[in-house]
């Protein structure tokens, strides 16, 4: 991967590289030496699955094309047994707030419409972007404002502005290149219209009233360490005393660098992605985990990327949960320029959350994301292996800017209404599933009682989908 030795390789940003693309994508199809029907009996039957097993539930066979419906369904109902035996009929969700605080990356993945290119937050330049940076004061505003409604954590992913650095000391350390810009991908603070300060003064900022701080992913950590000898442990050590809680496990997309050199070239490899995971459990955080597919990735890819968490957690423990994040396509380079024609199915995606159910013997917590997925499907895949509805999250980017419809937030009486509608218990949590709260559907209405400064009040009044409401001022981006 290119971004340890050369960061600027993709400066400038967003898709030069998908013209080049076409044909790169075509992998080969899928073969192994295992059964569909040997896997699912394994899989029925608890045995540990190999990355061969894994293949074939995806595919429902790889012996043939397309995906068998009565071949599926047994899929499904052997993961949502497997879900129902692991942790029971309770359905849980956060009450939750998302701050990003900068569009502005270079890095230039391909699935990506969330950044803006850097130079255009450049004080001297004229070009118009649509993105914003926060100051660390913005940052507590915005947190402020969401402990008051009860919320108990903020969840942080930002683009990999050049301005931002871990702390005073890593300013030193990146201005003292000589070319700071295309060695380490550096520019100062003062080069900017907006400075967004530090790692650390951000996460002191969000670090406020007890909220819990679920931030800094290991894309992020790469760029918090750039250009020195620092290993992610004593990173995530540095982040963990300014008031971090939790590392969030995004930019995993898929764990196989033959995939993320198509997709994500500027991104750091599977192996430093590990390493970053590693460091932040030593450094005593708690991590979640994702995958994000439906795009130029085969099952096998699917598969083996579920290998590599499986070992990650076996040696760590440190994983809460998996997060399947499906790609949402319309407005990306990848989908502008022919690489992919869509994303995955409503039935990959089923499987999808059914195989990680049934691999990841050792992650307990498997999500289904209203954000990708709306409401409906979103319960569905509560019945095909998943056990968690992510969070409110108040207010939302990366999807919307990506194209997803499905909203920016929902309320306690929206969660409560699905989950009791498909015969579960909801139940508020904390990030990392240790505190939990069953609602009675009866006592309504509903809201938060775990944050620091919940009393049950509703969090946002009437229905969330249509992104109405005075939620705007709560996640406000400036
Ligand atoms: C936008 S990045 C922000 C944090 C940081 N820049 C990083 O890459 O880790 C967070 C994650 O959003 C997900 N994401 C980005 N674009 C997406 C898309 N079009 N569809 C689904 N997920 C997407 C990817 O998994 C990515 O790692
Ligand atoms: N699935 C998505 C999430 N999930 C993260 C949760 O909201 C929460 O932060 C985590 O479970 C830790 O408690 N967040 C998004 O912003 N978008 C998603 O699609
Ligand atoms: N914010 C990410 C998703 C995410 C964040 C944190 C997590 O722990 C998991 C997933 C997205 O919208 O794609
Ligand atoms: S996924 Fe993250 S690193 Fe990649 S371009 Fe988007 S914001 Fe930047």
């Amino acid at each position: 991967m290119t971004s340890a030795g050369d960061p600027d390789a993709n400066a400038g940003g967003d898709d030069h590289g998908a013209a080049a693309l076409d044909g790169e994508a075509d992998f080969a199809d899928p073969t192994t030496n295992q059964s569909f029907e040997n896997a699912l009996a394994k899989a029925r039957d608890r045995t540990r699955l190999t990355v061969d097993d894994a293949v074939e539930l995806l595919a429902t066979g790889t012996e043939r094309d397309g995906i068998d419906p009565a071949r599926k369904e047994a899929v499904l109902e052997a993961a949502d047994r497997r879900r129902r035996e692991t942790v029971g009929d309770e359905v849980t969700f956060v009450a939750n707030v998302n701050n990003n605080v900068t569009t502005a990356c270079n890095t230039g993945c391909l699935f990506c419409n969330f950044k803006d290119s850097a130079h255009a937050f450049e004080t001297d330049s004229d070009a118009d972007h649509p993105g914003f940076t926060k100051t660390p004061a913005e940052s507590q505003a915005i947190v402020e404002d969401a402990l008051d409604m009860g919320v108990y954590e903020v969840c942080s992913v930002s683009g990999l502005h050049p301005a931002l650095a871990l702390n005073a000391e890593h300013h030193e350390i990146l201005a003292a290149h000589d070319n700071p810009a295309s060695e380490v991908n550096y520019k100062p603070p003062s080069r900017y219209a907006t400075d967004p300060g530090t790692y650390v003064e951000q996460i002191e900022a969000m670090s406020v009233g007890g909220i819990h701080v679920h931030s800094m992913t290991p894309e992020e950590a790469y760029h918090a360490r750039r250009g020195t000898n620092w290993t992610y442990e004593a990173v995530y050590d540095r982040l963990a005393a300014a008031g971090l809680d939790s590392a969030p496990g995004t930019a995993a997309e898929i764990l196989v660098d033959e995939v993320r050199d198509v997709i994500c070239p500027g991104k750091i490899g599977t192996d430093d992605w590990v390493a970053a995971m590693e460091g932040a459990v030593a450094a005593g955080l708690d991590v979640t985990s994702t995958m994000m597919y439906g795009h130029v990735e085969t099952v096998e890819h699917r598969a083996e990327h579920l290998r590599v968490i499986r070992d990650l957690q076996d040696r760590t423990g440190g994983i809460t949960e998996f997060v399947p994040l499906s790609f949402i396509h319309e407005n990306t380079p990848l989908y502008r320029h022919g690489v992919v024609d869509g994303g995955a199915s409503r039935a990959e995606d089923e499987l999808l959350v059914a195989v990680a159910r049934l691999f990841l013997d050792n992650v307990d917590h498997v999500q289904a994301s209203w954000v990708k997925s709306g409401d409906a499907h979103g319960l569905k895949l509560l019945n095909c292996g998943a056990d968690d509805f992510m969070g409110t999250i108040l207010s939302e980017e990366i999807t919307k800017r990506a194209g997803g419809e499905y909203g920016e937030y929902r309320s306690f009486d929206d969660y409560v209404e699905m989950i009791t509608a498909i015969g579960r218990t909801p139940v508020e949590r904390s990030t990392d599933y240790r505190t939990r709260r069953r609602i009675d559907p009866e006592d309504d209405p509903h809201g938060p009682e775990l944050g620091p400064r919940a009393d049950g009040t509703p969090l946002l009044a009437g229905s969330s989908t249509g992104g109405e409401s005075g939620v705007e001022s709560a996640g406000a981006d400036n």
